[in-house]
């Protein structure tokens, strides 16, 4: 698992360290030029004779960068450093000077004198670009001097290897917001810890390839958000033990689909069927469609472990929204977990416990805060999916994923996931649908833990989006997808990931 820690967690960890003398700042920037120099060998070859410019802010952030400069100017690269402040790093400036590097600023005096010019032609020159305006302690996007540095290095044309210090500067470090200037990096070299940025979108999306240096912090406690790799889901997933029966396994109750759109329905089934469930049974007005394509599911009224609910149900369905309140206020009053899905999110009671779990996208979230009273849009929830993931946990108590290229969870007592696993492709018709029918029979298969460990449906939703992105990779890699394609290739992913 893949953790990250808030700049209050990370500075809390420093600071003990710093008390007792030991050379962070050292440390990080040692692990920085280290990857740059790697870097620039796989790019160039040889590390000497490379151009290097350093984008230096007024903190440590800039301090690490400096330093990095100086052992990257000992190792023959030609280093400039462009000061975006008149109130720099002083031992990290002497070093890069006592290394041959060479100096220029750009504050706005300076600017006025024509110092720009040779800023810009720094950076046209330059075979990578360090990122050092901003690290943990940068509020907002990045201001001043600084963002016109931005500017200047996101046009430049070729573009050149730009490497964020510690986290790309000007993203927002706890909730991974976008909100100004902020310069997109091919490669993150982080210290310490991962920053809850550097897994949450949109901020994330401006990391690149991330590289983590070890400068000996203990980072102890629950992490700020946390994201599941492959090895992790083994613990979670229900593997059937040998005397298992179906009903042992787990009866997931599946309400999904209309007239409209039987083919939702028959998704949702797909997801949990190739996932592995005891039992799948339909209520709907799919039913005809979803036998047709499944003949193992069984149609009507009966003991159920789990729910899959709203997928496909259109407003106008009045019977299939019956169902599907009825199948929702059961599984909150009996503990049954229950996925609610798209055309079910309005159907919502005002309080649910947190193993009922919705799954909107952006679009679906907004109208559901909407709804109880937030002043919200798609667009406000695509900028910080994080907060707006949160505000529907507390407002409904239920857990909440919501879906996008990288997905957002929370749960209870602050677990928090963020799941980047399937390929652009998988935007596609259906694929939420099927994600839906994962879930469910993970819950289906683990429902009393999921009911018991209040925390546990979010790590589940986690491991469905999980193998969901999986699946489509394995679908087709490299190339597009169909929802039907991602559930036919859920039962090898399932299986490669179970029996690592
Ligand atoms: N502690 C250690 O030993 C270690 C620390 N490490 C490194 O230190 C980094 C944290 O350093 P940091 O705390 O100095 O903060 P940092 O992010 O460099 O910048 C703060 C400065 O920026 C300014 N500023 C703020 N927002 C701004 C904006 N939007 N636009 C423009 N300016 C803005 C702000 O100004 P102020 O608002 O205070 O006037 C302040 O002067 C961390 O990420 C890691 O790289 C590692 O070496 C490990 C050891
Ligand atoms: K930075």
């Amino acid at each position: 698992m893949l953790h990250s820690w808030d700049a209050a967690a990370v500075r809390a960890a420093e600071e003990p360290l710093l008390t007792a003398g030991v050379p962070l700042m050292a440390r990080a920037s040692f692990g920085l030029a280290a990857h740059v120099a790697r870097a620039l060998r796989d790019r160039r070859g040889r590390v000497g004779g490379a151009r290097a410019v350093l984008l230096v802010g007024s903190g440590n952030n800039g301090g690490d960068t400096l330093h990095a400069g100086a052992l990257l100017a000992r190792r023959g690269v030609a280093v400039t450093a462009v000061l975006a402040s008149g109130r720099v790093h002083g031992d990290g400036l002497a070093a890069l000077r006592a290394a041959h590097g060479r100096v220029l600023t750009l504050d706005d005096a300076c600017e006025r004198h024509g110092v720009a010019a040779p800023v810009a032609a720094a950076v046209a020159a330059a075979d990578v670009v360090l990122d050092g305006l901003l690290g943990i302690g940068g509020r907002g996007g990045v201001r001043g001097a600084g963002a016109r540095l931005v500017d200047l290095v996101a046009a430049a044309d070729p573009r050149p290897l730009v490497v964020a210090v510690d986290l790309p500067s000007g993203v927002g470090v706890d909730d991974g917001t976008r909100t100004g200037a902020v310069l997109d990096a091919d490669l993150t070299v982080t210290f310490g810890g991962h920053k809850p940025a550097l897994l949450l979108p949109p901020a994330s999306a401006a990391a690149g390839r991330v590289e983590l240096v070890d400068i000996g912090l203990r980072l102890t406690g629950a992490p700020a958000v946390a994201r599941l790799e492959d090895h992790d889901v083994v613990a979670l997933w229900p593997v059937p033990g040998r005397d298992v029966h179906k009903y042992g396994r787990g009866v997931l109750g599946v309400v999904t689909g209309s007239g409209h759109y039987p083919g939702a329905a028959v998704l949702s089934v797909a997801g949990a069927l190739r996932t592995g469930v005891g039992m799948v049974r339909y209520r709907g007005s799919a039913g005809a469609q979803v036998l047709a394509a499944h003949p193992e599911v069984v149609e009507g009224d009966g003991r159920v472990q789990a729910w899959v609910v709203g997928s496909g149900v259109a407003p106008d369905d009045a019977e299939q929204r019956s169902r599907a309140r009825d199948a929702l206020a059961h599984g909150s009053r009996h503990d049954e977990p229950v996925v609610v899905d798209a055309g079910a999110l309005d159907l919502l009671p005002e309080r649910v416990p947190p193993h009922v779990i919705l799954t909107p996208h952006a679009g679906e979230l907004a109208a559901l805060l909407a709804a109880r009273g937030e002043r919200v849009e798609r667009a406000d929830v695509e900028a910080g999916p994080l907060a707006h993931a949160r505000r529907a946990h507390e407002l409904t108590g239920a857990t909440v994923l919501l879906k996008g290229s990288t997905t957002v969870v929370v749960g209870p007592h602050g677990a928090t996931y963020a799941q980047a696993d399937g390929p652009a492709w998988l935007a596609t018709a259906g694929a939420g649908d099927v994600l839906g029918g994962v879930l469910g029979a993970l819950l289906a298969g683990r429902a009393s833990d999921a009911v018991a460990d209040p925390a546990l449906p979010a790590a589940l939703a986690a491991a469905a989006a999980l193998v969901h992105g999986r699946a489509a990779h394995r679908a087709n890699p490299g190339g597009p997808v169909t929802a039907s394609d991602v559930a036919a290739a859920l039962p090898a992913v399932v299986g490669a990931l179970v029996r690592a």
